[in-house]
C-alpha cells in the first residue's frame, strides 16, 4: 500500500500522527493520554506494540501528554534532539535507557523503508522540529507549530506529495477573541503559531508540481472554522494566481475530536 498516515489528532488539546509502510510504523506526538491513543490505534486496526518508535517535535503538553506512559506500555523507542529530552524529562517520567534516542535536528534515518528527516522549525519550544517522511517514492511533511515558514523551512517542504500544514487562526478572530494579549501577541509572533494566511501564503510557494493535498492542521477551537480556514487558504492562492482543478489539488481536514481516515500518499 506504500507511504500513508492518520492524524489520530490536531489541535491545542493534543496532537498524534500515524506514519506507516509495509515494512514500518512510527507515532508522531503523543499529545493525548496514553489510554485514548491506544483507543485511537486500535479503530485504526493498529496495536500499539506495533509501532517502530514514537518521533517528537516538541515538548509542549500539547505533545507529549501521552508520551511517558504510551512508551513505557509499549516498550517503544522515542526519538527526539537532545535539549528536547531535557525539557522534557521531568513532565514525562522516568523511560528506561535502551528506550532514549537522539535524532539530532536537521539529521536524517531509517527504519526499515521508512526515511525520516527532522528539520528546525520557529515555535517557542526549546529546539522543535518538524518531520518529513519518504518511502516509495512518496515524500509526507508534518509542519506545524511554527511562527513562520522560512525559506530553510520552505526548501525542506519541497517537492512534498501531501502535507500537513498549519492553519491555526483566523487573525481576526484572534484579534478580537477572549485571550489575554500576551497570549494573542505569542500566537501571532515568529515562534508562535501560522494564520490560515500565512498557511495560504506558504502553499503558493509550494503548490507546484507534486503536491496533492494539504490537510489543514492545529486548528483553534476559539479563533477558527475549518470552512473559514479553506475559504482563506483558497482565497490567497487565487489572489496569488494559483487555482487549481478539483482531481489535481485537495485541502483536506484534521480534527480535535477524532482521526482522520487512513491516506495513501502516492
Ligand atoms: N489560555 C491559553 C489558550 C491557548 N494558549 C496557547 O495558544 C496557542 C493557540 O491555542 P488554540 O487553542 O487557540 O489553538 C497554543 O499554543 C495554546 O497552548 C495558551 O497559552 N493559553
Amino acid at each position: 500500500m506504500g507511504l500513508r498516515f492518520t492524524v489520530l489528532s490536531s489541535g491545542s488539546t493534543g496532537n498524534a500522527t500515524v506514519v506507516s509502510t509495509d515494512s514500518a510504523s512510527v507515532l508522531v506526538d503523543v499529545g493525548l493520554s496514553g489510554k485514548k491513543i491506544d483507543e485511537l490505534l486500535r479503530e485504526r486496526e493498529i496495536a500499539g506494540q506495533d509501532l517502530d518508535g514514537i518521533f517528537v517535535t516538541h515538548e509542549h503538553s500539547d505533545h507529549i501528554k501521552g508520551l511517558g506512559a504510551f512508551a513505557r506500555r509499549h516498550r517503544l523507542p522515542i526519538y527526539a534532539n537532545e535539549r528536547t529530552w531535557g525539557a522534557m524529562l521531568r513532565t514525562i517520567g522516568e523511560i528506561p535507557d535502551e528506550q532514549r534516542k537522539i535524532l539530532p535536528t536537521d539529521s536524517v534515518m531509517e527504519i526499515a523503508d521508512l526515511r525520516i528527516e527532522s528539520y528546525a522549525i520557529s515555535h517557542d519550544a526549546i529546539e522543535p522540529v518538524g518531520y518529513c517522511f519518504l518511502a516509495d517514492g512518496a515524500k509526507l511533511s508534518l509542519a506545524t507549530d511554527l511562527g513562520y515558514v522560512s525559506d530553510k523551512v520552505m526548501r525542506q517542504l519541497q517537492n512534498s506529495d501531501v502535507m500537513v500544514l498549519e492553519s491555526n487562526h483566523d487573525v481576526d478572530m484572534l484579534r478580537m477573541g477572549r485571550y489575554p494579549w500576551n497570549i494573542k501577541r505569542r500566537i501571532l509572533g515568529d515562534t508562535g503559531h501560522l494564520s490560515n494566511e500565512a498557511a495560504g501564503e506558504a502553499l503558493c510557494r509550494l503548490l507546484t508540481g507534486s503536491l496533492r493535498r494539504v490537510y489543514l492542521a492545529h486548528l483553534s477551537q476559539e479563533h477558527n472554522l475549518m470552512d473559514l480556514a479553506k475559504l482563506t487558504v483558497n482565497t490567497v492562492l487565487e489572489d496569488n494566481g494559483y487555482f487549481y482543478q478539483k482531481d489535481e489539488f485537495a485541502l483536506c481536514e484534521t480534527y480535535h475530536d477524532r482521526p482522520t481516515l487512513w491516506d495513501v500518499v502516492k
